[in-house]
């Protein structure tokens, strides 16, 4: 069924009408909630309608880099902070000395559409090369502005994160039995991973690093070249216990949707952590809980998650308390832990587990994201931590030069 916005009871509207004075002249939308409330607004992005799962970030800054961030695949952004877009965005294209992308996690939006209380349609910034509006319309990505986010919030924090839909235009479905759909439900990593291996120098470098793609922030790559690591990226189902004795460790990555689809990945963990004792291991987000997984651990999915950056990680073992950018539905249960591995780092605001630390070995993974962008640096201490356990190890095994163990696995270009 679909309705008009005359019949449309927003207890939003007379707030609208009197903030919207400047965004008049878009198109009306309407962000419904599965069995849950309705919201009217402004479209700002492409004349798309869209449907997943409505999740919500408290960050104040940072749009560009979330919006990109891979692990959004197919949710809805709502941005608590109520103004967004002031900033613009930067360009997309730009290479930094790596040649990785300068500004974007990616090189496109990932999420499917966004919801902000109030969109900033004119916008002020030396890197800025267009609008908020105009980007989420060139990617194709839907946009509304105008809604009560504090509403919307709070109901998302009490009934957890649920399905929505995005409506462009006058009408809207308002069939509560509609199909709504469900980004979990299927395996988003295979549509964010590198579709074939390629390979990122580091000059003067001393390691050599396979990097499997779940879905990796560009941020994660530049942390590691930046520091001395040549990296080869390998699709996320790589065998990669076939030639990880070519390399002086494994690093994983964050990425979208349900731990539990990659279980070709576990698979070759668990074979990978079997066959290599002492080789270095580190992972973030999807990336933890995947190596909780090979590892024998199990996941849960959080009642509306963790997205923000300034949310505090105890780590148990220095006893520090570090603010950390995070963005994830999905957590490791601690009390599944492998007895071979402790937990690392817990969250101070709902105490579900922020990582894992083996006993013996040199594998460690976060929940939370060290390499930030956006958010702060303070964990970035942990990839340095890293680079002191890939010494060791180079140390312990004759390795060649890392530029010289470039596999014949490896295309010249990286495929985007
Ligand atoms: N950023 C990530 O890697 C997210 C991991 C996983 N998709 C989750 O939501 O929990």
């Amino acid at each position: 069924m679909f309705r008009s916005f005359t019949k449309l009871a927003s207890p939003m509207a007379r707030w609208t009408s009197i903030r919207m004075s400047s965004t008049k002249t878009l198109d009306r939308a309407t962000l419904t909630i599965r069995d849950g409330p309705i919201f009217s607004g402004y479209s700002f992005g492409a004349d798309k309608n869209v449907s997943g799962e409505a999740v919500f970030t408290t960050s104040l800054v940072g749009y560009p880099e979330s919006m990109t961030d891979p692990s959004y695949r197919g949710q809805i952004l709502v941005f608590t902070q109520p103004l967004i877009g002031n900033y613009g965005v930067p360009s997309g294209t730009a290479r930094d000395e790596f040649n990785l992308l300068k500004y974007f996690e990616s090189p496109h939006i990932q999420c499917i559409g966004i919801v902000v209380s109030d969109v900033a349609l004119q916008y002020s910034h030396w890197t800025a090369v267009e609008s908020l509006s105009q980007w989420c319309k060139r990617e194709g990505v839907a946009a509304i502005t105008g809604v009560d986010t504090r509403e919307l919030v709070s109901y998302l924090r009490e009934q957890g994160s649920s399905l929505a839909k995005l409506s462009i235009g006058e009408t809207y479905d308002a069939d509560e039995d509609a199909a709504f759909d469900d980004p979990s439900a299927v395996n988003l990593v295979h549509k964010v991973t590198t579709k074939a291996p390629f390979h990122v120098s580091s000059p003067n470098a001393k390691y050599h690093v396979a990097v499997l793609d779940c879905g990796v922030k560009e941020n994660i790559l530049r942390s590691l070249v930046s520091r001395g690591a040549s990296i080869t990226v390998l699709p996320y189902n790589y065998p990669v216990q076939n030639i990880a004795d070519k390399f002086d460790g494994v690093f994983i990555s964050n990425g979208p949707g349900d731990p539990t689809h990659c279980s070709a990945t576990v698979e070759n963990l668990r074979q990978t952590m079997d066959k290599y004792p002492e080789l270095p291991i580190f992972g973030i987000c999807l990336g933890h809980q995947l190596l909780a997984l090979a590892s024998g651990a199990k996941t849960i999915k959080l009642k509306y998650g963790n997205r923000a950056h300034n949310i505090p990680a105890l780590d148990l073992v220095s006893g520090k308390c570090h603010i950390t950018s995070q963005n994830h539905g999905y957590a490791v249960d601690a009390t599944t832990l492998h007895p071979d591995f402790k937990e690392y780092f817990i969250n101070l605001n709902d105490l579900s587990n922020e990582g894992m630390i083996h006993k013996t070995r040199p594998i460690f993974s976060t929940q939370f994201h060290p390499e930030a962008k956006g958010g702060p640096l303070d964990s970035s201490y942990l990839f340095d931590n890293y680079f002191e356990l890939l010494k060791e190890y180079k140390k312990s095994t004759n390795k060649l030069n890392p530029d010289d163990l470039l596999i014949d696995i490896l295309p010249k270009e990286r495929v985007i």
